[in-house]
């Protein structure tokens, strides 16, 4: 590689840059790149007519002798015009910001194919995470990031110097066969918020009518009374909380399984199956989607006192006390019970709206892994303690005449407290002397079965 490095010397800012393409992004990067101090040539099929640009335009041919990094702001469908350029471009640097509309269209990634029709020239990927639209904008915390991918290390510098001083924040990927990777990032919608989206979805319908069933139909079925006005507040006010709970606690099951999983086999040094992994890499999501809906469940009881349906229950309530010389007793256990659940309650969504705050990475990139991981982890635990605590609360005198229900007319909340229970026991089971002192042993590598061949493979 020895002599071709040396085509690619650092360039000065004086230097100009070239871009071929006097398209969306073409025009959008030159703006920014003339703004940022470099001289602009572009290479332009059509000089003449190609309307104005930032700066001037040639031929491919004569744009290309202008500067020793190219940028190709053209579709991967048109490369094959380059190779006919070949003994002007052999050498250069040529950044190909190209994507694809959909996945797999061609057999290899663009940046592969332009390598592949021009070995001699210096194929860095870069850009084509950003938008025509975010460049002209300049940068901003949503688009400053950049992935840069190619074989020559010199060629990726040059092309480096030149994102920095747009502002922009590199971060290599490798070599250019990480460019298919590079190329899929743009088609990808949300991929980390797919699965805990599913399952909100999923866990909020099963209980939207398991709820509907039981407290309207059943009610009207048995009782003759209409009470389908409940669905918007009433039932939409035990949907989300169950959910809530259910899916922090979904955050945290995967890690108590992975500490079971790591204590069954005595090592660390095997892979997680598929899922558990994929699991573990959407918890922070799954998180964020939890907190929305304990947020949710706080606005609703908000609006609690205000509520028609509310207000006239209590007004009746009083009159119908009055008219009969009636008053209620105080019940002593009562009011701890709502404020104890009302407490735990506010506490918990409190620690809750910390825990999302972390994970924020402005924030998270502001604490070190030891901070982030006491908080993500013991003060989630506490959050998850409280969060149930409140709900056995809320049921306090209900739990005490489980036996009265059967399985299908049990509140929705009970349902819900099942899966935070079981995470929390195994928690406080993995927090027992004995196993906290094997798990640790096992984590810091001391514990381990060197007669086990995939063990021995990770071990060499
Ligand atoms: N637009 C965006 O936001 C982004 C675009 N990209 C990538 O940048 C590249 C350009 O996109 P964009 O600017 O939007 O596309 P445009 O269609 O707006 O521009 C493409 C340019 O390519 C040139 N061109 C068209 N046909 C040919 C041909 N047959 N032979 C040679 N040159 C041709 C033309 O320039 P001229 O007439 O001067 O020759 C044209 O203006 C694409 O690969 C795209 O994937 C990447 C990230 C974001
Ligand atoms: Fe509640």
């Amino acid at each position: 590689m020895g002599a071709k490095e040396g085509a690619v010397s650092p360039h000065s800012r004086e230097e100009s840059l070239c871009i071929f393409g006097t398209g969306d992004l073409g025009r959008s990067l030159g703006h920014r790149l003339f703004q940022s101090g470099y001289r602009v040539v572009y290479g332009s099929r059509r000089p003449d007519s190609c309307g104005p640009v930032p700066q001037g335009v040639l031929n491919h041919a004569e744009a290309a002798q202008s500067s020793r990094i190219i940028f190709l702001c053209i579709n991967r469908e048109h490369y094959s015009f380059l190779q006919a350029l070949a003994p002007q471009l052999n050498g250069k640097v040529l950044v190909d910001v190209s994507n694809n509309p959909e996945k797999d269209m061609f057999p290899e990634a663009n940046a592969v194919y332009l390598q592949r029709l021009l070995p001699e020239a210096y194929v860095v990927k870069a850009l084509n995470t950003l938008s025509a639209w975010g460049l002209q904008n300049g940068p901003s915390d949503a688009n400053r990031q950049t992935f840069i991918c190619g074989d020559s290390a010199e060629a990726k510098q040059a092309v480096s110097e030149v994102c920095t001083r747009l502002g922009l924040l590199v971060l290599d990927r490798g070599g250019v066969g990480a460019s298919r990777e590079l190329e899929d990032f743009p088609l990808q919608l949300f991929p980390m918020w797919k699965l805990p989206m599913r399952i909100a979805v999923g866990l909020s319908g099963a209980f939207f009518f398991y709820l509907l069933i039981r407290d309207v139909i059943y009610t009207y079925v048995y009782e003759g009374k209409d009470v389908s006005f409940r669905i918007l507040v009433s039932l939409a006010n035990k949907v989300f909380p169950i959910v809530s709970l259910i899916m922090l606690a979904l955050c945290y099951l995967p890690g108590v399984m992975a500490a079971l999983l790591q204590l069954h086999r005595g090592t660390k040094y095997r892979r997680f199956p598929d899922w558990l992994d994929r699991w573990m890499l959407c918890r922070k999501q799954m998180g964020l989607v939890a907190l929305a809906l304990a947020s949710l469940h706080v606005l609703y009881t908000l609006i609690i006192p205000i509520r028609y349906y509310v207000r006239y229950r209590i007004g009746a309530g009083i009159i119908s006390q009055a008219l009969k010389n009636q008053t209620t007793e105080f019940f002593n256990i009562l009011a701890w019970r709502t404020d104890s659940y009302y407490s735990m309650g506010v506490l918990g969504f409190a620690l809750f709206i910390l825990l999302g705050i972390t994970s924020l990475p402005s924030v998270s990139n502001a604490l070190s892994w030891r901070e982030f991981s006491f908080i993500q982890s013991k003060l989630g635990y506490v959050t998850l303690f409280l969060c149930t605590l409140h709900g056995y609360l809320y049921g306090w005198d209900k739990f005490l005449h489980l036996y009265s229900y059967k399985w299908y007319t049990l509140p929705g909340y009970m349902l819900s407290l099942v899966v935070p229970t079981v995470v929390l026991g195994l928690k406080l089971l993995l927090l027992l002397p004995c196993v906290d002192r094997r798990l640790t042993r096992i984590r810091r590598g001391w514990e381990h079965t060197p007669q086990d061949p995939s063990v021995q493979k990770l071990l060499i």
